[in-house]
């Protein structure tokens, strides 16, 4: 009996040990294996003015919009560009946003012949002004293959079609319209901003955005943040997160352009030397594809884009996101399986062009290919020409550097950065089903690499929820914006410029609600 009871309270101990060491573990899991991503915290002010619509600011906010999309401010190549409809665009913003252009305190310049900056006076010059930039040109598109025509703006089962939807007369009519709206309540603004709206972007933005900033530089003007596209809310585009969570870009990768051409002497087919110079540029062009950059997971922000969006994962996801210091060799190896996380974690490797023969029968004279790499934050564009030359290891391969141009900095991503605050304040009020920010990086590039002089505090985002089938559509056929998903837009940037007009951050307080 007494051996039985000994046994029992044994048992019971051991249990109540279990429960105990139970407990501890997942309390320790808790606290050291799924801890949140750190990130600042976000106060508890809400905008003066709601965004509420009338059946007439609907119509008026949308055919705005479909009116932009209709003027084909086409950029087919830094010497063509449709100037006739870059000039219409000027003329259209005019009639459509009649408080913008004919408030006192805001001054309309047009720089580099088509682009538009505006400087909106705020009442308090205390406040260090920010920026929006956007841009009005857009690449070109085939007339096959979409369900509407590209410069038509139809709106068909809830989205308006047409190029520049989401890239990015969006962002350019959807800034002026959230002003204007603003504008009409009698908003008056205390912090200063600045509106860029470039028209050369898809060219590298060197006549529109890079002469906007020069004029601001000369100006003396300094920026506490400045907001562009690059980025979005992502939906679906991360393996093992359900709900879409906004990636802020706080740097772009550089770019590195080069042109390889090869000249051998022409001749007759009937007698071919052993190599030709299609056959020698296309070996150095697959040794090229067939030697990837190599992979830098863990010296660029992507490590801070999984550690921050970590507790989203799914398990055993979560845990691993949060132990990336063991798992990243795993994870480096998943992320190069898609092509939109693989460049995130490399310098990427693009053959966009080539040009070779003339005829059936001629041995071609020359060979020429166009090589576009975009450059991992990480690296500098040197550093890849060597690789770029040690790959291809060819004397005969000329190599011609054109368009160049290194990764920018990274812009601050802490509790004191004043743009970030904004953007966590900002989503919170407009997408409550946004459950995580975190920073990226901007895969492309844009034009606010040109305005590094004026703040180092450059992020890329467009407050857009897009699926992996909506990035496919962006440079592609079907271009396309909701309708709803751009009054979202308008939303979040009229709400964003009322959300900057705080004079200074609140201290973080442990109780308030963290994104
Ligand atoms: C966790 C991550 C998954 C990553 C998936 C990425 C999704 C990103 C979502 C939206 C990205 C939208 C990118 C739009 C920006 C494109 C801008 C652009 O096309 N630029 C051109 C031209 C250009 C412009 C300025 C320059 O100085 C150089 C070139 C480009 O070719 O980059
Ligand atoms: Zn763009
Ligand atoms: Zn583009």
């Amino acid at each position: 009996m007494a051996g039985r009871l000994r046994g029992a309270a044994l048992a019971g101990c051991l249990g109540l040990c279990g429960t105990a060491l139970a407990l501890l573990a997942v309390v320790l899991l808790r606290a050291y294996v799924l801890r949140p991503a750190p990130g600042p915290r976000v106060w508890g002010r809400r905008p003066e003015l709601g965004f509420e619509l009338s059946a007439r600011d609907r119509r008026e906010l949308k055919e705005a919009l479909r009116g932009a999309i209709k003027i084909q401010t086409v950029s087919f190549s830094p010497d063509d560009q449709n100037t006739t409809a870059l000039a219409e665009f000027g003329n259209y913003i005019k009639k459509v946003f009649p408080a913008v252009f004919s408030a006192k305190f805001i001054q309309h310049e047009i720089i580099g012949e088509y682009s538009h900056l505006f400087t909106v006076q705020g009442s308090d010059p205390q406040l260090t002004p920010y920026m929006l930039l956007a841009h009005m040109d857009v690449v070109p598109a085939s007339q096959e293959g979409w369900v509407a025509p590209p410069f038509s703006a139809e709106e068909r089962g809830g989205f308006i079609y047409g190029r520049g939807t989401m890239d990015n007369k969006n962002s350019a009519i959807g800034i002026l319209q959230a002003l204007e709206f603003l504008l009409r309540k009698d908003y008056r603004l205390r912090r200063s901003f600045y509106i860029g709206i470039g028209h050369d972007e898809e060219i590298y933005g060197h006549k529109g955005a890079r002469k906007i900033a020069d004029l601001l530089e000369a100006r003396g003007v300094k920026l506490s943040f400045l907001l562009d596209e690059g980025s979005a809310i992502l939906d679906g585009f991360i393996k093992g997160i359900k709900a879409p969570v906004a990636v802020i870009g706080i740097t772009e990768k550089g770019a590195l352009t080069v042109k390889l051409s090869v000249e051998k002497e022409p001749g007759h087919s009937s007698a071919p030397p052993k190599e030709t110079s299609i056959g020698i540029l296309a070996g150095a062009l697959s040794r090229l594809e067939q030697n990837p950059m190599p992979n830098m997971f863990g010296h660029g922000p992507e490590i801070r884009t999984l550690e921050h969006l970590a507790s989203e994962f799914t398990f055993p996801l979560n845990l691993i996101m949060t132990n990336l210091w063991l798992f990243s060799p795993i994870v480096s190896r998943i992320l190069q399986q898609m092509p939109s996380t693989n460049a995130l974690i490399r310098t990427t490797t693009a053959i966009t062009m080539f040009n070779a023969g003339i005829k059936t029968n001629i041995i071609p004279p020359s060979a020429k290919a166009t090589v576009n790499f975009r450059i991992h934050p990480s690296q500098k564009a040197e550093e890849v020409l060597e690789i770029i030359k040690t790959t291809i290891a060819d004397d005969r391969v000329k190599i011609d550097v054109q368009e160049t141009f290194d990764p920018n900095p990274i812009s601050p991503w802490d509790n004191q950065a004043f743009g970030v605050q904004i953007f966590r304040r900002t989503l919170l009020d407009v997408f409550p089903e946004v459950s995580s920010v975190a920073p990226g990086i901007c895969i492309a590039n844009t034009d606010s690499r040109h305005f590094a002089k004026l703040t180092d505090a450059i992020y890329l985002f467009n407050p857009l929820i897009i699926k992996p089938d909506d990035f496919l559509r962006i440079h592609g056929l079907n271009e396309r914006i909701s309708v709803e998903g751009y009054e979202k837009q308008v939303e979040f940037l009229y709400q964003l410029i009322q959300n900057s007009d705080i004079k200074k951050l609140p201290e973080p307080h442990a109780n308030s609600h963290e994104l």
